[in-house]
C-alpha cells in the first residue's frame, strides 16, 4: 500500500494509508445531468467509509466508477488495489441467477476469480454459517429477500477481497439482519479491510469509521459520525445532513458546473487481462448450470428446427387430398366398367380408360347434368369438371388417323373440356398437371397394347428426356427446403444470442461479472462455443430428416451445404450480437428478428423465385444475407454443382462478408458504448 497525502485544503498535511483516493472526478451522462461534479473522496484503509446521499445524487454511479464499470470524464481515481478481482462489489440489484443454487453460483463467482473448487467449497460453506443461510443446495429464486441479499453480500466476500464496495446492502432487511450483516463488516475492517458502502438509512451509517455526504456532484462533509454531528450541533446524523444541504442550498451557486480539466478520467485499476481460460471455463460452467436448470427451453431451442422442418415436409408440397373433381362422360358411360379392364381392349371406351387413369390421384363424382356439376363447382363441393363428347374414343382415332376429314363439330368432339375452378392457385396448377400427367401416363401404357389403338392418343409432339438436373418428381417442398432451414438456422441463433445477453445485461448479470474480472472477450467467446455446439446439433438432425427421412432426392456433397447452414447460423450469432449491444432492451431485439426474418422470408426466394421479382427490389435483396447462400444451397443439392461454380462460391462469399460485417459493428458498438452496458 502506498502512502497518499492527504491535504484537507489548510496546508495541514496528514499522512495516512489511503485504500482510495478520488480526485476532482467528473461524470456526466448528459450535458443536462452532472453527476459527479469536481468529486473528492479519500476512504482510509481497514476503514468502513458510509457514502450517504439522497436517491439519484450519484452514489452508484460513483461506484461503479470506483470498480472500473465506468469511466469518469475527468479527474482521477488511486486504489491501493490493483486488480479487479482483488475488489469485492455488491450490485444494488441483487445480478444472480435465480437458477442457480448456492454451490452452483459460488462455483461460477468463486471461478470468475481464478480460484480453486476446493477453495472455493470451503470459503463457502464457512459463508454460508456466518451468514446464517440455508443449505448449498437452495435455489437463489426460492429463498427470502433478506437471503438473497445477505447471499449477495457472501458472493462479494468469496475470494477475501481488499476492497469492499458494498451498494445498500441492508436495502429491505430487518434491522436485526442489518445489525448483524453490520456487525460483520466492523470485523472485516478490523482484520484490515476496507469497506465502501452505501446507505439511505443515515442513522445506520454512524457505525462507519467515516461518512461522507453527498449532494449535488460533490461530497458536503467528511468525517466521522461524531465529527460531523457535532459540526454542525446536530443530535442525529441526519438533521446534522439537512444543515449542510442547507447550508449548501445557501452557498454561492455550489451547483454550477464547475471547470473541468481537459485530461481525460484515469483510474489506477489495471486492466485484466484480455484472455483467461479459468474465467472462459466458468462461462461455461455459467452456461452449463443455465441449461440444466432450463432443460425445457434449451430442448426446444435445439429441436425446433427438427419440428419446423418435419412440419415443412408434412405440409408442403404434397398433392392436396381429396382432390374432387366432376366427370360428364356422354360418351356411353354406362360402358366404363367398375372392375379392373383390359387397357388393350378396344372395345372399352377411350374416355373410361383416361378417366380410369385420373381416378389413380384424383377423387372423380360423376354427374349427367353439366348443370349440377357447374352449382357444385360453384358452390366449391369440387374443383371443377371434365366432360368428354358422344365420339371423343373415334374422334380422337380420327384426329390422328385422318384430320383433314373432321370436320369443326367433330375436332370438337375430340377434346376433352375443363372447366376448373381457377380460384387457388396452387390447387388449380396442380389439377392441370395431374389432368395432363394422366394423359401422358395412359399414353405410356399403351405402348405394352401393340395395337392401332396405342397411336390414337401418343398425341404430344414433345417428349422430355431424362433430367439435366434434379428430377421428374421435384415439387414445391424441393425448391422451399434450402429456404427453410436457411431461415431457422439465422433466426434461432440471433434470437438465442440476442436474448440471452441482453437478459443478462438487464438483470445485472454480466455487469456484476465484469466487475468480477470477466472480460467482453470471453463473455463472446463462450457464447460462440454454446452456440456452435447447438448450431451443429441443430443442422445435422435437420439434414439427416431432410436429407435420409423425408428423402430430399438430390443431395450432392453434403459438407457444402451443411457448412453454409453453419455458417448462416453463425451470421444470425453475429448479428444478435451487434443487436443485444446496440439495443438494450428484449423488445427491441425481438421486434428487430422478426422484422429480419420476415424480411428475408419475402426476399430471399423463399415464397417465389427472385428471377420474378421487381428488377429493382432484386438489386437490393442480392445484398442480404441468406439470398446468394440460400441459392448456393439450392445449387448445390439439386444442380450438383461444384464449390468452384460462382453461384456456389458466391453464397460463401455473400454470408461470409456478412459475418464479418456484424463482427465489425460489434466491435464498432462496443467501443461506442465502452462495453456491453445496460442503459441503466
Ligand atoms: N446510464 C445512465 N444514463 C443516463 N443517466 C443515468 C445513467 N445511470 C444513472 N443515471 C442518472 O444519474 C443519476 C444518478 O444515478 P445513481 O444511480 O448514480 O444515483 P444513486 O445516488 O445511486 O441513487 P439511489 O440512491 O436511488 O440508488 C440519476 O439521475 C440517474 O437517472
Amino acid at each position: 500500500m502506498q502512502d497518499v497525502n492527504l491535504d484537507d485544503g489548510n496546508s495541514n498535511i496528514n499522512k495516512v494509508n489511503l485504500s482510495v483516493k478520488i480526485t476532482n472526478a467528473f461524470k456526466a451522462y448528459n450535458p443536462t445531468t452532472v453527476i459527479l461534479n469536481g468529486f473528492n473522496m479519500n476512504v482510509e484503509e481497514g476503514t468502513i467509509y458510509g457514502l450517504l446521499g439522497p436517491s439519484g445524487c450519484g452514489k452508484t454511479t460513483l461506484l461503479s466508477c470506483i470498480v472500473g464499470r465506468a469511466r469518469l470524464d475527468a479527474g482521477h481515481i488511486q486504489l491501493s488495489v490493483k486488480h479487479k478481482k482483488e475488489i469485492g462489489y455488491m450490485p444494488q440489484e441483487l445480478a444472480l441467477y435465480n437458477e442457480f443454487n448456492i454451490l452452483e453460483t459460488l462455483h461460477y463467482f468463486g471461478s470468475l476469480y481464478e480460484m480453486s473448487f476446493e477453495d472455493i467449497k470451503n470459503k463457502g460453506e464457512k459463508l454460508i454459517s456466518i451468514m446464517e443461510l440455508p443449505p448449498a443446495k437452495t435455489q437463489f429464486g426460492l429463498m427470502s429477500g433478506g437471503q438473497q441479499r445477505r447471499f449477495s453480500l457472501c458472493t462479494a466476500l468469496l475470494h477475501d477481497p481488499n476492497l469492499l464496495i458494498l451498494d445498500e446492502p441492508t436495502v429491505g432487511l430487518d434491522p436485526i439482519i442489518s445489525a448483524s450483516i453490520w456487525e460483520y463488516l466492523k470485523d472485516l475492517s478490523n482484520c484490515g479491510k476496507t469497506i465502501i458502502i452505501t446507505t439511505h438509512y443515515i442513522e445506520e451509517a454512524r457505525l462507519s469509521n467515516k461518512i461522507g455526504l453527498m449532494r449535488k456532484g460533490i461530497l458536503l462533509s467528511e468525517a466521522s459520525p461524531l465529527e460531523i454531528m457535532a459540526s454542525c450541533n446536530a443530535d442525529t446524523l441526519e438533521s446534522a445532513f439537512l444543515i449542510l444541504s442547507q447550508m449548501q442550498s445557501n452557498a454561492v451557486k455550489t451547483e454550477e458546473i464547475k471547470t473541468m480539466s481537459t485530461q481525460p478520467g484515469t483510474t489506477s485499476l489495471k486492466n485484466t487481462s484480455f484472455f483467461s481460460f479459468k474465467r472462459f471455463k466458468a462461462q461455461l460452467l455459467k452456461n452449463w448450470y443455465w441449461s440444466i436448470r432450463n432443460w425445457p427451453i434449451i430442448m426446444f431451442i435445439y429441436f425446433l428446427p427438427l419440428i419446423v422442418i418435419v412440419t415443412f415436409n408434412l405440409t408442403i408440397g404434397q398433392m392436396p387430398k381429396p382432390i374432387h373433381l366432376g366427370i360428364i362422360n356422354r360418351e356411353n358411360s354406362t360402358h366404363c366398367p367398375h372392375r379392373s379392364f383390359d387397357l388393350c381392349d378396344n372395345q372399352i371406351p377411350l374416355s373410361c380408360k383416361y378417366i380410369n387413369e385420373m381416378e389413380k390421384h384424383i377423387s372423380l363424382k360423376h354427374y349427367d347434368e353439366i348443370q349440377i356439376a357447374k352449382e357444385d363447382t360453384m358452390d366449391g363441393s369440387i374443383w371443377g369438371y371434365l366432360k368428354f363428347e358422344n365420339n371423343y374414343t373415334d374422334m380422337t382415332q380420327l384426329r390422328y388417323e385422318n384430320p383433314s376429314a373432321m370436320t369443326s363439330e367433330d375436332l370438337n368432339e375430340s377434346v376433352v373440356k375443363a372447366s376448373l375452378d381457377m380460384s387457388n392457385y396452387v390447387v388449380s396448377k396442380l389439377i392441370q398437371g395431374r389432368i395432363i400427367q394422366s394423359y401422358k401416363d395412359l399414353s405410356s401404357a399403351f405402348k405394352r397394347c401393340n395395337t392401332t389403338t396405342v397411336t390414337t392418343v401418343n398425341s404430344i409432339p414433345l417428349k422430355m428426356m431424362e433430367p439435366v438436373h434434379g428430377t421428374f418428381e421435384v415439387n414445391v417442398a424441393n425448391y422451399g427446403a434450402a429456404a427453410v432451414i436457411s431461415i431457422v438456422e439465422l433466426y434461432l441463433t440471433f434470437m438465442f444470442t440476442a436474448l440471452s445477453i441482453n437478459m443478462e445485461k438487464n438483470s445485472g448479470l454480466i455487469e456484476r461479472s465484469l466487475v468480477s474480472g470477466l472480460t467482453v472477450f470471453e463473455v463472446i467467446i463462450s457464447q460462440l462455443v454454446v452456440q456452435m455446439i447447438m448450431l451443429v446439433v441443430q443442422a445435422t438432425t435437420t439434414f439427416i430428416f431432410q436429407f435420409a427421412i423425408f428423402k430430399h432426392s438430390f443431395l450432392s456433397f453434403w459438407i457444402w451445404p451443411f457448412s453454409l447452414a453453419i455458417l448462416q447460423g453463425l451470421c444470425g450469432s453475429f448479428i444478435g450480437l451487434a443487436t443485444s449491444i446496440i439495443f438494450d432492451d428484449e423488445k427491441t431485439t425481438t421486434f428487430f428478428g422478426i422484422c429480419m426474418v420476415l424480411s428475408q422470408v419475402f426476399l430471399s426466394g423463399i415464397m417465389w423465385p427472385i428471377e420474378g421479382m421487381n428488377p429493382y427490389l432484386k438489386k437490393v435483396t442480392m445484398y442480404l444475407p441468406l439470398t446468394k447462400s440460400i441459392e448456393a444451397i439450392r445449387s448445390l443439392n439439386a444442380r450438383n454443382w461444384e464449390i468452384s461454380h460462382p453461384v456456389v462460391w458466391q453464397g460463401f462469399i455473400s454470408i461470409l462478408t456478412w459475418i464479418v460485417v456484424a463482427i465489425l459493428i460489434t466491435m464498432l458498438s462496443l467501443r461506442l458504448k465502452h462495453g456491453i452496458k445496460a442503459k441503466r
